[in-house]
C-alpha cells in the first residue's frame, strides 16, 4: 500500500489566500540590502521569492543596495571611504566605483537570478528615463554638519519608466544612483531611494531586507526587537539610532507618512524572508504603520529554531 498524498502543501497554499487577495495587483517595493546578499543560496531564494510574487499577481519592484560590495571594491582599489550617519562620504573617485558596483555588478546579478524564472526582470538606475533626480545632501553627526561629497537625496521621481515595465508584466530592479539637475551623478542610499519610489508608485507595502531581525530598542545592548511602531514614536526614536539603521528607519518613516500603508524591516538572512513576511504573520521584523502602540518582542534564537517544525498561522494579515 502506498501512502496517500500529504495535504500539507495544499494547506500552505490555502493559508496564503488572504494575502494573495490583499496584494494581488498591488505594487510591493522590496529593498534588498547588500548585507543580506552575502550567501549565494540566499540570493537564489530571494530571486525565487520575487518571481513567485510576480506569478502570484503582485507587482514587485526591487530596489537593491550593495554597501558591503562597494566597500570591498574600494578596498581592492585602495580608495578610502568612511560612513557618517549611515551614509558613505563619496568623492568623485569613489562615485565611479559606487556606480560600477551597483549598476554593473549587483544589479546585473539580481536581474540574472530573477530571469532564471522566465525573463521577467529588467534593470534600471535612477539615471534611466529621469527616474530619480538627486539633490546633494549633508548630514548632522553629534550636532555638526558633515560634508558627504556626492551623496544625494531624491528630490524628484519620474515613475513612468517603472510603471511601463510593471504594466508589461516585468519586474524592475533598480540601482540607487541618480543625476542632479546638472547631470552630476550622486550616490543615493538605497533605503532612501526605495522609500521615494514606494511613495511615487503608491505601493501597498515596502519591505526592507537587512542582516538583523529588525529595529532593536537598545542596539547592541539588548535583545528587545521592536515588532510594531507608529511613525510618531519612530520619529522620537530616530535621534538615538546608529549607523545603517538611520537611513533605513528614516526611509520607513518617509514611506508610511507618504501614504504607503506599511513598511517592514525584515531579516534577509532567513531564506525566503520575502515570502515568509508577505504570506504569514510569523512576526518577522519591525513593522512601521500608523495608529499602533509600540510593541516589543525578544530576538529569536536561531540555534533553537533551526530545523523546527512549521508553526501554525493565526490568520492576522500582514
Ligand atoms: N537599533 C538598531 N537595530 C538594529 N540594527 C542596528 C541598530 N542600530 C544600528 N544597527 C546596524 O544597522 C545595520 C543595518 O544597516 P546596513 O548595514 O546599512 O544594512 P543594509 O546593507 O541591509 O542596508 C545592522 O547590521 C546593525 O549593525
Ligand atoms: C550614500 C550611501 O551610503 N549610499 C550607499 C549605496 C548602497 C546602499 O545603500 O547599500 P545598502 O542598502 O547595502 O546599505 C553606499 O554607498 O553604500
Amino acid at each position: 500500500m502506498t501512502k496517500p498524498p500529504s495535504a500539507r502543501p495544499a494547506q500552505v497554499l490555502a493559508g496564503a489566500l488572504p494575502w494573495l487577495m490583499k496584494y494581488h495587483g498591488q505594487v510591493v517595493v522590496v529593498k534588498y540590502g547588500g548585507n543580506a546578499m552575502t550567501d549565494d543560496a540566499l540570493k537564489v531564494a530571494f530571486a525565487e521569492d520575487i518571481a513567485f510574487l510576480r506569478y502570484a499577481g503582485f507587482k514587485p519592484v526591487v530596489v537593491h543596495g550593495g554597501g558591503p560590495q562597494i566597500s570591498r571594491m574600494l578596498d581592492k582599489l585602495g580608495i578610502e571611504s568612511e560612513f557618517r550617519g549611515g551614509l558613505r562620504v563619496t568623492t568623485p573617485e569613489a562615485m565611479d566605483v559606487v556606480r560600477m558596483v551597483l549598476v554593473g555588478q549587483v544589479q546585473r546579478e539580481l536581474v540574472g537570478l530573477i530571469n532564471h524564472h522566465g525573463h521577467i526582470a529588467v534593470g534600471l538606475s535612477g539615471e534611466d528615463a529621469g527616474l530619480f533626480t538627486a539633490e546633494a545632501t549633508n548630514t548632522v553627526v553629534d550636532g555638526e554638519e558633515v560634508d558627504l561629497g556626492l551623496v544625494g537625496e531624491v528630490a524628484r521621481v519620474r515613475p513612468e519608466a517603472v510603471l511601463d515595465l510593471i504594466e508589461a508584466g516585468r519586474v524592475p530592479v533598480i540601482s540607487s544612483v541618480a543625476p542632479d539637475e546638472d547631470g552630476v551623478v550622486h550616490n543615493v542610499n538605497a533605503d532612501t531611494a526605495a522609500a521615494a519610489l514606494a511613495v511615487a508608485l503608491g505601493a501597498q507595502k515596502m519591505l526592507v531586507l537587512t542582516d538583523v531581525e529588525g529595529l532593536y530598542r537598545d542596539w547592541p545592548d539588548s535583545d528587545d526587537v521592536i515588532q510594531e511602531i507608529g511613525p510618531d514614536a519612530l520619529a522620537e526614536l530616530m535621534p538615538s539610532l546608529d549607523s545603517g539603521m538611520v537611513p533605513k528607519m528614516k526611509a520607513c518613516h518617509v514611506a508610511v507618512t507618504g501614504g504607503v500603508p506599511r513598511a517592514t524591516v525584515v531579516d534577509g538572512r532567513v531564506p525566503h524572508a520575502v515570502l515568509l513576511e508577505l504570506f504569514t504573520d510569523e512576526g518577522v521584523g519591525t513593522q512601521v504603520l500608523p495608529g499602533v502602540e509600540t510593541k516589543l518582542r525578544k530576538a529569536y534564537s536561531y540555534e533553537e529554531t533551526e530545523g523546527a517544525e512549521d508553526t501554525e498561522q493565526t490568520g492576522e494579515q500582514s
